[in-house]
């Protein structure tokens, strides 16, 4: 099967209302599918089924599943295509621009009160399309972020969600597993690179804290250098953290639910970034900066990913979630200014849909 045979697989399966998910993972060309043979909505915190899952922000809410024992799967090679990917010139309201401002200043406050070290918070944009499809997303999606994990995934119950992230939350293949802290942004120049104090310590706490959370849970753990991550027209800072597993069952899912939300999305105390955020934020997060992606092999083999850059297509609005960490060194307008490069990434996706 080609890839246009798979995204005319996909058009129907949205058409007749079914569940589907189509994905690609990091820098690879082959694209899976599943396309689910009911409309059930499958709940599954265990993350020991095969299939691809769905999860939330806020962990107690329910993950989903597309299982695989209930889907069509479908496997194809796909040839990058270029796309243009030209800046989207947005209109944004100035009293959008002053509430968010004024909630970052009240977030460092709290910050500065010695509350917390860090909490990442975020707004979500909607945008009305005039000219969509889900042949042309799934193509110009696969195609803008080939770097990515880059995913669509619908159910009737969810909506349609999709992005390009670049976050691993963890992967495990054979009794290997590998994490990253990714932290800190700047927009990619192909000149020199400098990061100031506030990024790199940012990045830092997300170090320290996937450390200390995975304590007791793998052994043999490695930290490489910190180095500059790529994701589209932006640079992060990450360091990759990887280790072996016991013998023990369960690893992925005690990982998993040890490691998020991690202060990269969520903040450090966790738990008090957690609540501020759901508190605060004024909109509910639901997938954004939750995680996502395939388990297989009964739990042997799996790649979840935190769902950033990201959006919702729903009754043809696209909804864009971008946020970014807090410290007490954030600066207001610079934090307003990183939402709308973020915002670029699904931007430049939807552009022809706009
Ligand atoms: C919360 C987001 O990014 C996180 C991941 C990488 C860098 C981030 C930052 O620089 O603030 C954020 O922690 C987002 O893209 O919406």
């Amino acid at each position: 099967m080609d890839f246009k045979t798979l995204i005319e697989k996909v058009s129907l399966q949205y058409e007749k209302k079914l569940p589907f998910v189509i994905f690609s993972k990091t820098s690879s060309e082959t694209v899976r599918c599943y396309c689910q043979q009911n409309d059930n909505l499958y709940i599954d915190d265990s993350l020991s089924n095969n299939g691809f899952v769905l999860s939330p922000f806020d962990s107690r809410l329910e993950s989903y599943l597309i299982p695989k024992n209930e889907s069509e799967s479908f496997e194809t090679y796909f040839k990058i295509s270029e796309i243009e990917k030209e800046r989207v010139e947005v209109s944004e309201l100035e009293s959008d621009r002053i509430a968010y401002e004024e909630f970052i200043s009240e977030t460092i406050d709290t910050i500065q009160k010695g509350d917390a070290a860090k909490i990442v918070v975020s707004r979500k944009k909607d945008f009305q399309l005039s000219d969509f499809s889900i042949a042309s997303l799934v193509e110009r999606l696969f195609s803008a972020y080939p770097t990515a994990f880059r995913y669509v995934w619908f159910h009737p119950k969810t909506g349609i969600w999709c992005g390009a992230t670049p976050e691993i939350l963890v992967n495990i293949e054979q009794n290997k597993f590998r994490t990253m802290a990714l932290a800190g942004t700047q927009p990619y120049t192909s000149g020199e690179i400098t990061w100031r104090k506030k990024e790199m310590e940012e990045q830092h706490f997300v170090t320290e804290a996937i450390l200390e959370n995975l304590n007791g849970i793998v052994n043999d753990i490695e930290v490489s250098e910190t180095r500059n991550h790529r994701a589209g027209s932006l640079l992060h800072l990450c360091t990759d953290i990887s280790g072996k597993l016991g013998e023990e069952e369960g690893a992925l899912a005690k990982i998993a639910w040890a490691l998020h939300p991690t202060p990269a999305i969520c903040g450090t105390p966790q738990k008090y970034a957690r609540d501020y955020i759901i508190e605060n934020e004024g909109y509910p997060r639901e997938f954004y900066t939750g995680f996502l992606g395939p388990i297989e092999e009964d739990n042997a083999s799996a790649t979840l990913m935190v769902n950033l850059r990201c959006m919702k297509i729903e009754n043809e609005t696209a909804s864009i979630f971008v946020g970014g960490g807090i410290t007490a060194d954030s600066h207001p307008e610079e934090e307003w200014k990183e939402t709308q490069n973020k915002m670029q990434t699904m931007l430049q996706v939807l552009q022809p849909m706009l």
